[in-house]
């Protein structure tokens, strides 16, 4: 039986995860949800998986739910509350399924309580890789990836020998904007960018998706899921998100995992490692596949990507500032301040302007997060 925490548990992946949880009763026991600020939908989950402890990181939204929720969980508010999800005694698995560098601390503070992490919000391991897979292998912890792409190379790995890997290749959509011409991106709309091609996901996700910057955090945290150099991890554009990631071994032999688009598989793979249980969420029909095919990235309409990789090789407290200007600038797009391209042109200055800190302190990631998100917004007005 897993006891799940669930930081998140109103957003996409949240929803799926309980959905997975739903199908397998004997196997899951929820005992904790988080959420930022929906309490109407967090009220429907706690009288439906009836777990001890319900956390909203907003103060006003805790207080509504303490207004019209009757059930028996206790109700917290705050990083507070959000640590005392991720620690709390009855949870041996936290599922970090929030958004942004705002999981941090609580995937931390999970980790150092000896809890098993299905690690969805990769921000927190490209902003603080370093420090978290230390305190993971310190603690004798599990970090498991439910990205789809990482938890694609994972099944690819089991059974193999590290000696015999040449190089991992995360695969990429392309995203909504693969085949437009470069002079059309400042124009594009917010609601074109948030129709991605193949993959139903949260606003900030399908943003990242459109710029290719989630092809550069993805970068990053598969160097530290799998402790690989950046020189082994490629990126091929798979406009069918079919295959979602490979591994090429020494020999010249590819692995490959593929399934229908559906965060259910990972989502449920991160809780059954190394098992497997049974779901039809991902099912492929191939007489119905009319073709799986492969390009390069195109760094020059999408230079988000490349910013992923040199961020990564400066290491240090680059990738805190590449993830926490792309989540400022990726806001300032969304609320219609900045253009599609001005996303990526932020994160550029941002980079250009920060001066590194070697083997960053959580004190030293926490001080670049909010130097880069002052910097995103003091240039916003030059970039309108
Ligand atoms: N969606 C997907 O298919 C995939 C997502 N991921 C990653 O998973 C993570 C979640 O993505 P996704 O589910 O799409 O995002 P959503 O925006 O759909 O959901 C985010 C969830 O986190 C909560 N939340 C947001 N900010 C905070 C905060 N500061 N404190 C507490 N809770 C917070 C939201 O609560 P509320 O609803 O109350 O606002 C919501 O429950 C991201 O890191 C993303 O990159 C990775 C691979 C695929
Ligand atoms: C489902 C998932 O894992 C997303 O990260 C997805 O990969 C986004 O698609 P892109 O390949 O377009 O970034
Ligand atoms: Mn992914």
């Amino acid at each position: 039986m897993k006891r799940i925490a669930v930081l998140g548990s109103t957003g996409s992946i949240g929803t799926q995860a309980l959905e997975v949880a739903a199908a397998h009763p004997d196997r899951f026991r929820v005992v904790a949800l988080a959420a930022h600020h929906n309490d109407r939908l967090l009220a429907e989950q706690l009288d439906r998986f009836r777990p001890a402890l319900a956390v909203l990181a907003d103060g006003e939204a805790a207080d509504r739910l303490r207004g019209h929720y009757r059930g028996p969980a206790k109700i917290m508010a705050g990083e507070e509350g959000l640590i005392a999800a991720a620690t709390l005694a009855e949870a041996d698995t936290v599922l970090t399924s929030l958004v942004g560098f705002a999981g941090l601390r609580p995937t931390l503070a999970a980790i150092e309580a000896g809890k098993n992490i299905a690690l969805a919000n990769k921000e927190t391991l490209v902003a603080a890789g370093e420090l978290v897979t230390a305190a993971a292998r310190r603690r004798g912890v599990a970090i498991l990836p439910v990205d789809s792409e990482h938890s694609a190379i994972l099944q690819c790995l089991q059974g193999e020998g590290r000696a015999g890997v040449r190089r991992l290749i995360l695969t990429a959509s392309g995203g909504p904007f693969r085949e437009r011409a470069k002079e059309t991106l400042p124009r594009v709309t917010v609601s074109e960018c948030l129709k991605h091609p193949n993959w139903s996901m949260g606003r900030k996700i399908t943003v990242d998706s459109a710029t290719l910057a989630n092809k550069g955090l993805e970068v990053i945290e598969a160097r530290w899921l799998f402790d690989m150099d950046y020189d082994a991890i490629d990126v091929v554009v798979h406009p069918q998100s079919i295959i979602h990631s490979m591994v090429e071994f020494v020999d010249g032999s590819v692995m490959a995992q593929l399934g229908r688009p559906d965060m259910r598989l990972p989502i449920q793979y991160a809780f059954s490692f190394p098992d497997r249980w049974p779901a039809d969420f991902a099912r492929l029909d191939f007489t119905a596949l009319s073709a799986l095919t492969f390009a390069p990235p195109d760094t020059d309409r999408f230079p988000a990507l490349a910013m992923g990789y040199e961020a990564g090789r400066r290491g240090g407290t680059a990738p805190c500032v590449f993830n926490a200007a792309n989540e400022a600038a990726v806001n300032a797009f969304l609320s219609g301040e900045i253009t599609f391209t001005a996303i990526t042109a932020s994160v550029r200055r941002a980079l250009d302007a920060h001066a590194d800190v070697a083997s960053p302190t959580l004190a030293d990631l926490c001080a670049a997060d909010e130097w880069a998100r002052a910097f995103v917004a003091r240039i916003i007005p030059e970039l309108k």
